[in-house]
């Protein structure tokens, strides 16, 4: 079927998702956002926020209680197998037959997708060496540490050569060199394939690098959603990082009249979460009480400041850090 030309490779409308009936949990609500073709897209949010039942449902694993999911113009609910033919998916948490090798995990997902003997051997290897993972190939997936099996999950992804991929946590449990080549792949198989990506992460530092634009989730809805870079900067506070030399109580006390956040560390150094038009306030107050420092930064927010504000504001603990 020709797609018109605008149409983006994946449109999500009104998408929800009601679990359970006594006590009904509404994880996604009501979601709508568009993919274009070629564009990396982060789908982030703090815990519980919906990713997960998402990417669920834009699999067909998951039933939608309402809400429409076009591929390609194409409803998911009227032509998933021909669609799903087209869709690859690799999650850092789903597991691949586990006395099965490598190889033959792989030639038998190729064969669910009616590739061609050739093809499913060629393509194997290059996906295998481009991984690292050729010399591996004959050993069974429960032989295998859990970065290699993320990497194992990640060919058999992209195997089918894909013109949509749902990545959930692609890069957890990888080295960090390992998840640099991981990003490079993405980026190469976009650019130069114009394949697109729709990528779940709690890995702030990756998502800036590699996401062309964000959806960020909260509660089942979108909280915001732009390019990383945008996104930190409607986040309206600064950090004023001083190393105070007199005064630390009388910053602290100061701080917590304006009722600002505060982190201390040792050597006197104190981090105030502050917005930024009081900036020049906070630093007058300080002035006049005579406090002293040395050393002083203001930070703009980044994308992860952005997540803990939404974390916090439904009272959460901060999420645990990602491994590298
Ligand atoms: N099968 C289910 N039955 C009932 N509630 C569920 C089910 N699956 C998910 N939920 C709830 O739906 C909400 C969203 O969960 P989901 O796993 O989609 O979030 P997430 O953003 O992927 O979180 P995480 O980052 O922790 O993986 C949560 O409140 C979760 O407890």
């Amino acid at each position: 079927m020709a797609v018109a030309e605008g149409t983006p490779a994946l449109e999500v409308i009104e998408l929800t998702k009601t679990f359970g009936r006594r006590k009904p949990v509404t994880a996604v609500a009501g979601l709508s956002f568009a993919m274009a073709r070629g564009e990396i897209l982060g789908l982030l949010g703090p815990n519980g926020a919906g990713k997960t039942t998402t990417i669920q449902m834009l699999l067909s694993t998951l039933t939608p209680t309402s809400g429409r999911i076009l591929y390609d113009g194409r409803d998911l609910a009227r032509h998933r197998s021909a669609i799903l033919a087209k869709v690859g998916y690799a999650s850092a948490y789903s597991k691949l037959p586990s006395l099965l090798s490598v190889e033959e995990n792989l030639d038998v997902f190729a064969r669910l997708y009616d590739m061609p003997a050739g093809d499913r051997k060629a393509r194997t290897r290059v996906l295998l060496d481009r991984f690292g993972m050729w010399d591996n190939r004959k050993r069974t997936m429960s032989a295998l540490s859990a970065g290699q099996t993320t990497r194992v999950t990640l060919c058999k992804a992209f195997l089918p050569r894909p013109e949509i991929v749902l990545l959930d946590e692609p890069t957890a449990s990888l080295d960090p060199d390992v998840a640099l080549e991981v990003r490079d792949f993405v980026r190469q198989q976009c650019e130069e394939d114009g394949v697109s990506v729709l990528h779940t992460s709690h890995n702030m530092d990756e998502v800036a690098e590699i996401c062309h634009r964000v959806v960020f989730l909260d509660r089942g809805r979108i909280a915001a959603e732009g390019r990383p870079s945008e996104l930190a900067a409607t986040v309206a506070w600064a950090k004023v990082r001083l190393k105070v030399d007199r005064g630390l109580d009388d910053v602290a006390r100061i701080a917590a009249a304006r009722e600002l956040d505060t982190t201390q560390e040792e050597g006197g150094v104190i981090e105030v979460e502050i917005d930024e038009p009081d900036v020049a306030g906070f630093l007058a107050a300080l002035a006049s009480a005579d406090v002293r420092y040395t050393e002083i930064a203001i930070r703009k927010p980044t994308l992860e400041d952005y997540f803990l504000h939404i974390a916090r504001r439904r009272g959460e603990p901060d999420p645990a850090p990602t491994a590298p």
